[in-house]
C-alpha cells in the first residue's frame, strides 16, 4: 500500500472529483458515512456522542456523521469550535442541512468554558482537524484539546482521518495534539501513524476504503510503502520439483563469541528454517561442540582463537553465496580485522547485525567496502551509532533513505513498524510483528532467516521485505499460541513453518 503524502491527498481527492462521477460534497457523504458505519457497528445508542468540529473539511466530516447518528437515534452534540475561520463550502453546506433538521443539537464553541460537561460513557469524535492542519494548534484551540485529552481515561476518543493537531509528513512533538483511541482514517495510511514517537496519539488505526481514482494511486510515485500480504505473493518462490540442496545455496554465518553462543545457535536454527541449502557456521572453539550438538543440520567451522572469531575472512570465498554475519560476534580488535579483511575480499550481498554493525559504527570508513545490495539490520540504538542522531522521527526516515542512497545498501532500522529503505530512497514499513518480539535473540533470528533467503536467490530486496514479514508473521502466531509474555526467541523459529504454510500455501 503507498503512503500518500498530505499534499498528494489533497490531489487524488481533487482528481477523483475531476474523473469520476462524484461531486465533492458526495465524496464527503462517502467517506463520513464509512466512518458512522464504524461507529454505530461499534456503540449502542446508549452512548450519547459530542462531536467537535473545525471548520475545514474535517469538521464537515463531523457535521456528516453527526446527521447520520442523529438519523439512527442516537443523542448527538455537534460542538462546533467557532475560531474565526471561513468554513470550507462543503462544511457550510452540511452544516445547513444539520440546522434545518436538529438546530437543537448544535453547541457553538467560542473559548474553552464552553467546554460541555460529559455524561458517562460518552463518545468523543475528533473532527477539528485532519490533513489541513498547517501550523500547530494554539490559543483557547489548544485549551480544547488539553480538555479533550484529560477525558482519555473515561471516554473513547475517536479521530476522524486524523488525530488533530497531528500532521501527515511532520514532527508535531511537544505540541498540542489529540491522543485518540481509534483513528478511522481515509483509504491509506499516513507517515505519523506509523513512527513511534506518535505511538499514544493515534491508537488503533482503521484504514477506510472511500473510493478515491485507482488510476492516481497506480500512477503517483511515493517514497513510502506498507508492505502487505499481496506484495509477499509476489515475492514469494515456490520450490521446484526437481530442486535439490544445491538449488538453494551454501550460506556462511559468522556469529558467536563466548557466553554469546546463544545468538550463534538461534541464527544458524532460523537460516535452515527460512530454507537454506547448506549452512556452515563459522564460530569461536569454545562454541564448536555448543553448535554441532544444538544444531546437527549447520555444519561447523571452529576458529583458531578460543573465545572470539578472527580468522573468518579465510572463510569467506566463493563457495557461498551469501554471509551472514554479527549475532553475538564481539568486538575484539581481531573481530574487526577480520571483518575488515573479509570486505575486502567477499563482493556479493550479505547480511550485517548487530556486533558487526557496531564494529562499523566505530570504523565508519568500512561502511564503503560493504557490498552493495548488502542488508544492515540495526536497532534505534545501532542506527544511531552508525549514522548519527535525529532530532524526530520524521528526521531519521529522511536520514534512513539518504543513507540508503549514498551506500547503496538495504538498511532495516528496527521497530513496530520495521523500515525497510532501498538503495533508490524507498521506504518500506513491515506491520506484522508484536511487542511479545522485543525480547533477547529476536533480531539473531531476524538475521538467520534473511541471510538463508538471499542463499536462495531471492533478490535482496525481496529477501528483506519477505523476511521481515516472516519474521514479524511467525511472531504473531508464537504470541497467539504462547502469548507475548512467554514467547521467546525461539519460538519465532518454531512458528516459521506455519507462517510459509499460512502465507503461501
Ligand atoms: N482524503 C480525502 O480525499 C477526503 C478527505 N476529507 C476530509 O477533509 C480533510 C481535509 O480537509 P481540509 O479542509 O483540507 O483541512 P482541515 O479540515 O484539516 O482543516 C483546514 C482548516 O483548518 C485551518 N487550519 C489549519 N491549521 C490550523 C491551525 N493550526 N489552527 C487553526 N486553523 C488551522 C485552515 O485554515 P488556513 O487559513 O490556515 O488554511 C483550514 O480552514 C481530511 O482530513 C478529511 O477529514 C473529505 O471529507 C473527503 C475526502
Ligand atoms: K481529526
Amino acid at each position: 500500500m503507498k503512503i500518500f503524502t498530505a499534499a498528494q491527498i489533497r490531489e487524488a481527492d481533487a482528481f477523483t472529483i475531476a474523473h469520476e462521477p462524484v461531486s465533492s460534497t458526495d465524496l464527503m457523504a462517502r467517506a463520513a458515512g464509512k466512518c458512522a458505519d464504524w461507529l454505530l457497528d461499534r456503540f449502542a445508542p446508549v452512548h450519547p456522542f459530542f462531536i467537535f468540529c473545525g471548520k475545514g473539511n474535517n469538521g464537515g466530516d463531523g457535521l456528516v456523521i453527526a446527521h447520520r447518528l442523529l438519523e439512527e437515534g442516537y443523542q448527538v452534540t455537534a460542538c462546533l469550535l467557532e475560531y474565526g475561520n471561513k468554513a470550507s463550502e462543503d462544511y457550510i453546506y452540511y452544516y445547513r442541512r444539520l440546522q434545518q433538521q436538529y438546530a437543537g443539537r448544535i453547541r457553538e464553541i467560542a473559548d474553552v468554558t464552553g467546554f460541555p460537561e460529559l455524561p458517562a460513557s460518552a463518545v468523543i469524535v475528533d473532527a477539528i482537524f485532519g490533513t489541513g492542519l498547517n501550523k500547530p494548534i494554539e490559543g483557547w484551540l489548544a485549551g480544547i484539546i488539553h480538555k479533550i485529552n484529560d477525558q482519555h481515561g473515561r471516554h473513547t476518543i475517536v479521530a476522524i482521518d486524523m488525530p488533530s493537531g497531528l500532521m501527515a509528513d511532520a514532527s508535531c512533538r511537544n505540541t498540542p495534539v489529540i491522543q485518540a483511541h481509534y483513528t478511522l482514517s481515509f483509504e491509506f495510511h499516513k507517515l505519523a501513524f506509523l513512527l513511534p514517537e506518535n505511538a499514544a496519539l493515534v491508537g488503533e488505526v482503521q484504514i477506510l476504503p472511500i473510493g478515491l481514482s485507482p488510476d492516481y494511486i497506480t500512477h503517483t510515485p511515493v517514497r513510502y510503502h506498507l508492505a502487505d500480504k499481496e506484495m509477499m505473493h509476489t515475492i514469494y518462490m515456490p520450490r521446484p520439483a526437481f530442486a535439490h540442496k544445491g538449488t538453494f545455496g551454501h550460506a556462511l554465518l559468522v556469529a558467536g563469541s563466548y557466553g554469546k553462543m546463544g545468538a550463534a545457535v538461534l541464527s544458524a536454527k532460523a537460516c535452515l528454517r527460512a530454507g537454506v541449502g547448506l549452512l556452515t557456521c563459522h564460530i569461536p572453539r569454545c562454541g564448536y561442540d555448543i553448535m554441532q550438538i544444538s544444531e546437527p543440520a549447520a555444519m561447523s567451522v571452529a576458529d583458531e582463537v578460543h573465545e572470539h572469531s578472527a580468522h573468518f575472512h579465510e572463510q569467506a570465498d566463493a563457495r557461498y553465496k551469501t554471509i551472514g554475519i554479527g549475532p553475538g560476534l564481539g568486538t575484539a580488535t581481531a573481530t574487526a580485522r577480520s571483518f575488515e579483511k573479509l570486505l575486502t575480499c567477499y563482493k556479493r550481498p550479505m547480511v550485517i547485525d548487530a556486533d558487526a554493525l557496531n564494529i562499523l559504527s566505530v570504523y565508519p570508513s568500512l561502511l564503503y567496502q560493504v557490498p552493495a545490495g548488502s542488508i544492515l539490520t540495526p536497532h534505534p540504538k545501532e542506527f544511531e551509532r552508525l549514522f548519527g542522531p535525529s532530532a524526530n522521527d520524521f528526521e531519521r526516515m529522511e536520514l534512513l533513505s539518504k543513507q540508503a542512497v549514498r551506500l547503496q545498501l538495504y538498511i532495516l532500522l528496527k521497530g513496530r513498524y520495521t523500515a525497510i529503505a532501498c538503495p533508490d530512497g524507498a521506504v518500506y514499513f513491515n506491520a506484522t510483528g508484536n511487542p511479545g518480539m522485543a525480547t533477547g535473540g529476536s533480531g539473531d533470528v531476524l538475521t538467520g532467516i534473511l541471510t538463508g533467503l538471499l542463499a536462495q536467490d531471492y533478490a535482496p530486496k525481496a529477501a528483506v521485505l519477505l523476511g521481515a514479514w516472516l519474521h514479524g508473521y511467525a511472531g504473531d502466531l508464537a504470541a497467539a499460541k504462547l502469548s507475548q509474555e512467554a514467547m521467546t526467541a525461539g519460538d519465532i523459529i518454531s512458528h516459521l513453518g506455519a507462517a510459509f504454510l499460512e502465507c503461501f500455501y
